[in-house]
């Protein structure tokens, strides 16, 4: 695999670059207003190092808004002899922040394409996943950037994302049903238009269980 071509760098559309990012001082004092919020004194010894742990956190919950997918598959390598059938990665750890509550999500991912005639390094389909989830979030709307990213640099004969994930903001309140699993799939190409080559790809998910 020594023959590769670099794409030109771009962005996703969905990233938006006149976002006004607030200074680290100002995100850890609204810290200290949700710590006081919530009930308890910011400035008692075990709290004063929260605010900065948590903007700390956020660096890493939140790192996707800095980097873009697009730029993650840039590099693909076409020596694959002759292989022409499904890349798969099943069981892609997930871990998100859904948009409506900031709580976390986690689940997996299964990220499945039928290459043409060249083929992406596997780490990167599971970064792309990870530039996704570090960003605030809905289910659905990762799936389907995941899959459109995938379509659109790689151009596959077709692309298969299934994500399942339990969210605790239905887990530890509001409505409070724990373990349900929340399954979103999103199909392009042959995935969509073939149903012998769909269910190859359920086969090969559930194959994992
Ligand atoms: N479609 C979708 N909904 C989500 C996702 N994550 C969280 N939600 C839902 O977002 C909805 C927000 O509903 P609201 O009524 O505005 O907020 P809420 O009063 O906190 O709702 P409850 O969670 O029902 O208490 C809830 O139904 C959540 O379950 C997601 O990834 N996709
Ligand atoms: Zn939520």
């Amino acid at each position: 695999m020594d023959a590769f071509v670099e794409k030109p760098k771009r962005r996703e559309a969905e990233q938006q670059s006149d976002i006004v990012r607030p200074d680290r001082q100002k995100a850890e004092e609204a810290v200290r207003t949700l710590i006081a919020y919530a009930g308890d004194d910011p400035n008692r010894e075990g709290l004063l190092d929260t605010p900065k742990r948590v903007v700390d956190s956020y660096e890493e919950f939140f790192s996707g808004y800095h980097e873009s997918a697009h730029d993650v598959l840039s590099r693909t390598f076409d020596e694959v002899g002759g292989y022409d059938d499904i890349v798969m990665l099943r069981d892609i750890e997930v871990n998100s922040h859904c948009e409506h509550h900031m709580i976390p999500f986690i689940g997996k991912a299964h990220v499945a394409y039928f290459p043409t005639d060249r083929v992406v390094g596997i780490s990167k389909l599971a970064r792309v996943v990870d530039v996704f989830a570090h960003r605030l979030q809905t289910q659905e709307t990762m799936t389907a950037q995941i899959t459109e990213t995938i379509d659109d640099v790689l151009k596959p004969k077709g692309v298969a994302v299934m994500i399942e994930a339990v969210h605790q903001c239905m887990s530890l309140r509001g409505v409070k049903k724990p373990d349900v699993a929340t399954i979103t799939t999103q199909f392009t190409g042959i995935f969509k238009e073939d149903p012998a080559q769909q269910a190859r790809f359920m086969t090969l998910v559930s194959s994992g269980k």
